[in-house]
């Protein structure tokens, strides 16, 4: 039997008249890496986009299963009213109240982070405040208790510098934790963006081409905080990538998109010889690499 963490069924997304995401459909094991690939403009970061609420999807279903709990990310994102709910007041109630406080923290808060292709990083603040501020959701938020500074407040604070801590010396960037973020290296900036959403404590994290741009030093860095986070911390990695030889050698499972659509999944070794992937993607090259 499966124990999925996240499960998408049949997921489209259209943008006036670009079908952007045709009909896809993946699931992420608990306590996997994943990875999706594909040509540019394949769809990728459209489906990253769906998953955590930055786009609203055009149609399917997306299932996360975290936080003890199964959330329907759709409809916690706020859905059309239906003509079938106003004969169902339940239903009708769940989505105005969707409507009304739902949206992409609900999806954070079920137990999902991000990153991004292009670093998001507040430059101007320090790194240690990037991640405090990543935590806000987490840490009590009574105005009189922060004016009293009451000692729950005080501990809610502690337990966050903690958790800060935490994540910066496994990301190994404590030495920085002054520096205003802005000012960090590319790979810093790249490991510090990973450590900002784990602070958020998700159970599943998204990296939107976490390799990008980066040496192969920092790539074999890279690839050691992703063991980590699968091996000591049980946590789900769903990762988009162009960097092969690492996709390769971290993956547990391949989801290939092409044109919208998934035109290949399975085990590294299955993708690598999977004829539809080297025409569309691969290419001869890495066919005879893989050989070779
Ligand atoms: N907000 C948008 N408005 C209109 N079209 C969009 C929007 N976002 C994505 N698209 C289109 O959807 C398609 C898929 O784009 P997407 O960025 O998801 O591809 P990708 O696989 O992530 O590509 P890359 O590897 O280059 O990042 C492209 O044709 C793109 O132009």
């Amino acid at each position: 039997m499966t124990d999925a963490i996240l499960q998408v069924d049949n997921l489209m997304m259209r943008f006036g008249g670009i079908k952007a995401l045709n009909d896809v459909s993946l699931k992420v094991e608990r306590g996997s890496v994943t990875s999706l690939i594909g040509p540019n403009g394949a769809g990728k970061t459209t489906v990253f986009n769906c998953l955590t609420g930055f786009y609203r999807a055009s149609g399917g279903r997306i299932q996360l299963n975290a936080n003890q709990r199964s959330t329907d990310v759709i409809q916690v994102l706020g859905e059309k009213i239906h003509p079938s709910d106003w004969i169902n007041p339940t239903q009708l109630g769940s989505r105005v109240w969707y409507k009304m406080f739902g949206g992409a923290h609900l999806v954070n808060r079920a137990g999902l982070a991000r990153t991004f292709q292009n670093i998001r990083l507040f430059r101007e603040m320090s790194v240690i405040e990037n991640l405090l501020v990543a935590q806000h959701m987490l840490v009590n938020r009574n105005l009189l208790a922060g004016v009293f500074n009451t000692r729950g407040y005080r501990a809610a604070e502690n337990l966050a510098l903690d958790r800060a801590f935490y994540w910066l010396e496994m990301v190994d960037l404590v030495p920085t934790v002054n520096r205003l973020a802005g000012t960090l290296s590319y790979g810093q900036q790249r490991r510090l963006e990973i450590a900002r959403a784990m602070c958020t404590q998700p159970e599943l994290i998204c990296l939107d081409e976490p390799a990008a741009g980066l040496n192969p030093v920092e790539t074999d860095a890279l690839s050691a905080i992703l063991h980590r986070l699968r091996a000591d911390h049980r946590i789900s990695v769903l990762l988009i990538e162009h960097d092969m030889p690492m996709v390769m050698s971290i993956s547990d499972h391949i989801v290939v998109l092409d044109h919208g659509d998934v035109i290949a999944q399975g085990t590294p070794q299955h993708i690598r010889h999977d004829p539809r992937v080297i025409a569309a993607y691969l290419g001869v090259d890495d066919e005879e690499d893989a050989h070779g």
